[in-house]
């Protein structure tokens, strides 16, 4: 499949909708394919994408000195990421050309997970931008519908049996990254992400009308999600395709932003609870031999080796990463 197909989901998002079947099959399709997918009727209302969006241009607006004062450190990968701060893990030597501000899952300072794992914990929220928490959270909220109700399609399509995967994300590490991309000159060969794979199981993106994401065909073209006003891009991530051995594909995708405006985009990646093993619940598809990942561990080992002078440990499963 050389093209990216746009879903109707709303069928999925009710119970006993008559054209249920008929939808799981799109998504299993897509996800068998190209590893992505458009997808409408989610009932998300376009006014609250919106008011994020506002949010996360407000949230970068914020002066220099106020962003390096809030921003993310070893201790607790949550708040700025100032542009340039870390350089991808390819050799290059090249950062990416954005800014970022990590959120994740928001979990109460007395919650008793953080017993049990200290990736949890509230947020830091940009204390220029007091609407943002509770836009942000509002959104999430949503997105988690969303997304369970993909999860459960998933689940029919792959013969799983129900809540298979659905109950690894109670209590999930998911996160979202808010992203500023601002325009590269034609002349500029960086990216504004390099290419990669998603690590997460599955992420959810409300595209930047200005574009700039680009999707690897399996032929080794890069083609751009074609995206409906109102609906949002789905792709499928190294952890749901270890656990359907093979069968759900994650594909590399880039950005780059050549359309000389400002571009805000605030990926929202589902990434199951601290002490889920993935491994595949299926037959792995020939060829397919891959290490399972403990997400508590993967989660925290992908953010430890952002920082330059950190190295992979051994044993680290290469989720993500390239290879020419
Ligand atoms: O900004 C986008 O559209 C994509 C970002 C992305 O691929 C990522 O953060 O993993
Ligand atoms: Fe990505």
């Amino acid at each position: 499949m050389e093209r990216i197909p746009t879903i109707d989901i709303a069928p999925l998002m009710q119970e006993n909708h008559p054209d249920h079947g008929k939808t799981v099959q799109q998504v299993m399709d897509a996800c068998t394919g190209i590893g992505f997918l458009s997808i409408t009727g989610t009932g998300i209302p376009s006014e609250l994408v919106e008011r994020v969006r506002a949010c996360v241009r407000a949230i970068f607006d914020v002066d220099e000195a106020s962003k390096w004062q809030q921003a993310i450190t070893r201790e607790n990968y949550r708040g700025y990421i100032p542009m340039g701060f870390f350089t991808p893990n390819d050799g290059s030597g090249h950062a990416d050309k954005y800014e970022g501000y990590k959120l994740h899952h928001e979990v109460a300072e007395d919650a008793p997970i953080r017993r049990d794992c200290a990736l949890y914990g509230p947020n830091l929220w940009p204390a220029e931008v007091p609407d943002a928490q509770g836009i942000i959270l509002e959104y999430w909220a949503r997105l988690d519908q969303v997304a369970d109700s993909l999860l459960g399609a998933l689940e029919t399509g792959l013969e799983l049996p129900s809540d298979s995967l659905r109950n690894a994300f109670r209590d999930p590490l998911t996160n979202m990254t808010l992203l500023h991309y601002p325009p590269q000159a034609p002349e500029d060969g960086g990216y504004g992400i390099h290419p990669h794979k998603d690590t997460d199981a599955l992420t959810i993106i409300a595209p930047d009308p200005v574009g700039g994401l680009e999707v690897q065909t399996r032929g080794g073209g890069w083609i751009t999600p074609d995206c409906p006003n109102g609906g949002f891009v789905v792709n499928i991530g190294d952890m749901l395709e270890l656990w359907s051995g093979g069968r759900l594909k994650s594909t590399p995708h880039r950005v780059v932003n050549r359309s000389g405006k400002e571009r805000y985009s605030f990926p929202y990646f589902a990434v199951p609870r601290h002490d889920v093993v993935v491994s595949p619940l299926l037959p792995p598809l020939p060829g397919f031999d891959r290490p399972s990942v403990h997400c508590g561990h993967w989660s925290a080992e992908i953010w430890r080796t952002n920082w330059s002078d950190e190295t992979a440990a051994e044993d680290t499963p290469e989720l993500g990463t390239l290879h020419d």
